[in-house]
């Protein structure tokens, strides 16, 4: 198996590689990608980072071309097409790897080991590889040639929203880091800004990290809050309404926009502005289904986390890599036969209004997903800033694509490593909501509260928004919000 590399570390520098994360004042991007220019950029892999990435630092002035494994070419696979067909030159690894200045490893993280192999010994002395997640250096250790530099660029985001955000003139929260045991020339940091610049991400915030507190935190918001939750909601919501005799298209309808709608809020003004778009009994309501929610969920946020710290979880789905994926494509297959998945949208008008007032159990999840996550990663050693990146902030990214496809279009487009974690975190909740789930009725899913009068208690009324206002997440929430003058309207 392989060696994991943050488990060969003494507990002092495991807390202080977790702790590393400093937010970049847009400041010391002023060289912009200068770094870069005339620098050969060759992108291993055209998939969903690969792609939007390549497009976004090409735009950006920058020399990008692809290698693609021989199978990709000679098939013309998708991945060529997505290459060849946006005017990139392609190439194999021998024609183009030796001439690279920088190679960007944006293939599967189960390839990573084999890929690096094979390119590794044709990169020339003193070039550098980066990667978009620490996975291979870190949960499996994988060691890199002493004269090659390493940097970490990792968009907060899906691929497909890191080219559309950009295109908007924004872009999306985004890690970098430079692995401390491969940066013989000193020059990682400037690359890696440069690169972080090329991609749009010095707009939406760019925190200065480490592959370490980046693998630790990235695969913990992807299996709870930012995929996993939105995966069990969708079908707990869905069967739900079919349950209580929804019409069927308006029920897919309702929870196909209905986390992209509800979570624009979040990008907006945090938890407070998504609640706050309530009326005051329906935030009263979800408020306190959210807290019910919290308390059942939250062993399971724990256990997340530390199967992601002690290496448990990276053991587990590298057993099922070696097992040829069985897990991840029998998960994908169910997933696919849900009744949500099978029902279309139906042809109904929901106004954005109604989505928040039809939908309050939707907005109680979400809220108790991105609290739990952002409590539960700031307990492991994770920093507040990263924090908000991986829960609150990328929420509504997620929800994006499930607004495009549903959950087909969120799966297909998160990486297989985040698609994994997805799946063992819907197996585990399904069952833990069952109960929870037994209490609920249209009121808060589907048809909305039957109140004649907003009447409510003021002093639980001042009690909820005093309670939403003072968590932690708002707090830095409000800080990063204000550095993100460049964020556009999505819905
Ligand atoms: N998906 C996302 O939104 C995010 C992903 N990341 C990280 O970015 C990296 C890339 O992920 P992602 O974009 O999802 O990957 P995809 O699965 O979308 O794309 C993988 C690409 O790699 C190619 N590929 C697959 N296997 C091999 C192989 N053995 N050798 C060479 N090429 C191969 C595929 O092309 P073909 O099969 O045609 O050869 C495809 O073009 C990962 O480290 C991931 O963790 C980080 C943030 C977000
Ligand atoms: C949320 C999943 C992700 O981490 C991402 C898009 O950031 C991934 O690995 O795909
Ligand atoms: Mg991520
Ligand atoms: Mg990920």
């Amino acid at each position: 198996m392989p060696n994991n590399y943050f488990n060969t570390l003494p507990l002092r520098e495991q807390l202080e590689q977790l702790a590393k994360c400093r937010f970049m004042d847009i400041s010391e991007f002023s060289d912009g990608v200068s770094a870069l220019k005339g620098k050969k950029m060759v992108i291993i892999g055209c998939g969903a980072q690969g792609l939007n990435q390549g497009l976004n630092l090409r735009d950006s002035g920058l020399d990008v071309s692809y290698a693609l494994r021989q199978a990709a070419i000679t098939e013309k696979r998708q991945s060529w097409k997505n290459a060849s067909e946006n005017g990139f030159t392609v190439g194999t690894y021998e024609e183009l790897v030796p001439t690279a200045d920088i190679v960007l490893n944006l293939t599967p993280d189960k390839q990573h080991t084999s890929v690096v192999t094979a390119v590794m010994p044709l990169m020339k002395q003193g070039a550098c590889l980066s990667y978009s997640h620490g996975f291979n250096i870190v949960e499996e250790g994988m060691k890199v040639r002493e004269d090659l530099t390493v940097i970490m660029v990792a968009p907060k985001c899906p691929g497909s929203e890191v080219r559309a955000e950009y295109v908007r003139g924004f872009g999306v929260p985004t890690l970098i880091a430079v692995h401390e045991d491969n940066d013989p020339k000193g020059e990682g940091l400037a690359l890696a800004k440069a690169y972080a610049v090329g991609t749009g991400g010095h707009k939406a915030g760019v925190l200065m990290s480490s592959f370490i507190a980046e693998v630790k935190s990235d695969l913990m918001g992807e299996q709870t809050i930012l995929c996993g939750m939105l995966q069990t909601g969708s079908l707990l919501c869905f069967d739900k309404m079919i349950e209580e005799g929804i019409d069927a298209g308006y029920a897919s309808k309702l929870i196909q926009f209905g986390w992209e709608t509800v979570t624009e809020a979040l990008k907006y003004g945090g938890v407070t502005n998504m609640l706050d778009r309530l009326s005051n009994p329906a935030k009263i309501k979800a408020f306190d289904l959210s807290e019910e929610l919290k308390v059942i969920m939250r062993p399971l946020y724990n256990k997340h986390q530390d199967d992601i710290i002690d290496g448990t979880f990276s053991r587990t789905m590298m057993a099922d890599w070696a097992n040829d994926d069985k897990n991840l494509l029998g998960w994908r297959a169910e997933t696919a036969e849900t009744a949500f998945e099978k029902t279309p949208a139906g042809d109904v008008e929901i106004s954005e209004q109604e989505y928040f007032d039809h939908g309050i159990l939707m907005v109680a999840m979400v809220k108790a997903g991105v609290e739990l996550a952002f409590e539960t990663m700031t307990a492991a050693g994770i920093v507040a800033d990263s924090a908000y990146y991986e829960s609150l902030h990328e929420t509504p990214l997620i929800a994006n694509t499930i607004a495009r496809k549903k959950l087909y279009e969120m799966n297909a487009t998160i990486s297989d490593t985040a698609e994994y974690g997805c799946y063992l975190y819907n197996h585990a909740c399904l069952p833990l909501l069952a109960d929870f789930m037994k209490g609920i009725k249209s009121d808060v899913i589907g048809r909305g509260l039957p109140v004649d009068d907003n009447g409510v208690d003021n002093a639980r009324l001042i009690e909820v928004n005093t309670a939403l206002r003072s968590h932690p997440v708002e707090a830095i929430g409000a800080v990063l919000r204000g550095h993100m003058a460049d964020m556009k309207k999505i819905v």
